[in-house]
């Protein structure tokens, strides 16, 4: 299938914040339409990660940018970048206009020309519909309320870790949503046309159809 504009490829993207539920729907479009799909937030977690391993402080902007402009998925081999901490360093990392600079182009590549002759692609994060792509086929911006969000993270990250408290991952995403949204450069946003998708009272089942009526009727309009 083809964008209505021309011959580039099908891109989806999601935004919102943390834990309303993006890389769960962005998997299960990818799978179900054929889309590679790209988890941005790797990108900011492993390179949080790098600096936080030589012992570096995810604030000293020169040594975050160095290392986004090093970044290669390799190097995190083995690495944990789904804990707390490396989600609250991303988001720091995160606002450094030069690790942004340093990490654009490669998600543009990737939406641009899909790996594996992929028809498209599927993006998660906080700016793909605005700065990322900002021309995607389909854009949503999935919310759901923080109560449910940190619930939903803190249930995901027990397993690991039972000594967490729902309290304390609450706050914490509470605070990465305001940096991530504060933030000057590529801050967190629902794009003008992103279809807002709240996930609050939907389970994955549900909010996933609502997903593909979207996505079904967008590609209806484009033939
Ligand atoms: N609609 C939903 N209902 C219940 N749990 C959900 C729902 N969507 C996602 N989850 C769970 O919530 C957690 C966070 O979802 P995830 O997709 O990782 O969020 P995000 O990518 O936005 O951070 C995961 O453990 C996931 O299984
Ligand atoms: N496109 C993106 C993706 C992530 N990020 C940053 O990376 C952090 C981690 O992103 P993530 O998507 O892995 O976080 P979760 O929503 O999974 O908790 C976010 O809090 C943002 O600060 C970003 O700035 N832009």
């Amino acid at each position: 299938m083809d964008k209505a504009s021309g011959n580039s490829s099908i891109v989806v993207a999601l935004d919102g914040p943390a834990a309303s539920g993006k890389g769960t729907l962005a998997r299960l479009i990818s799978d179900h339409y054929g889309l590679a799909y790209l988890d941005t937030g790797t990108l900011y977690r492993g390179v949080a990660w790098l600096v936080m391993r030589e012992g570096g402080d995810p604030a000293d902007r020169e040594r975050a940018a160095a290392a986004a402009r090093d970044y290669a998925i390799e190097k995190l081999s083995g690495a944990d970048i789904r804990t707390k901490e490396v989600g609250a360093a991303a988001s720091v990392v995160a606002a450094n206009s030069e690790v942004r600079a340093a990490l654009l182009d490669f998600q543009r590549r990737f939406a641009e020309t899909p790996p594996k002759n992929a028809v498209g692609a599927v993006l998660d994060g906080r700016d793909i519909g605005t700065v990322v792509c900002p021309d995607a086929t389909v854009k949503f911006f999935v919310t759901a309320s923080p109560k449910t969000r940190a619930h939903r993270r803190w249930l995901e990250l027990i397993e690991a870790r039972p000594e967490l408290q729902e309290s304390e991952i609450y706050q914490d995403l509470l605070e990465r949503d305001a940096r991530d949204a504060a933030r000057d450069d590529a801050p967190m946003a629902a794009a003008q046309d992103a279809e807002l998708l709240d996930t609050t009272h939907l389970s994955i089942d549900a909010a996933f159809a609502a997903a593909r009526r979207v996505i079904d009727g967008v590609f209806r309009r484009c033939g």
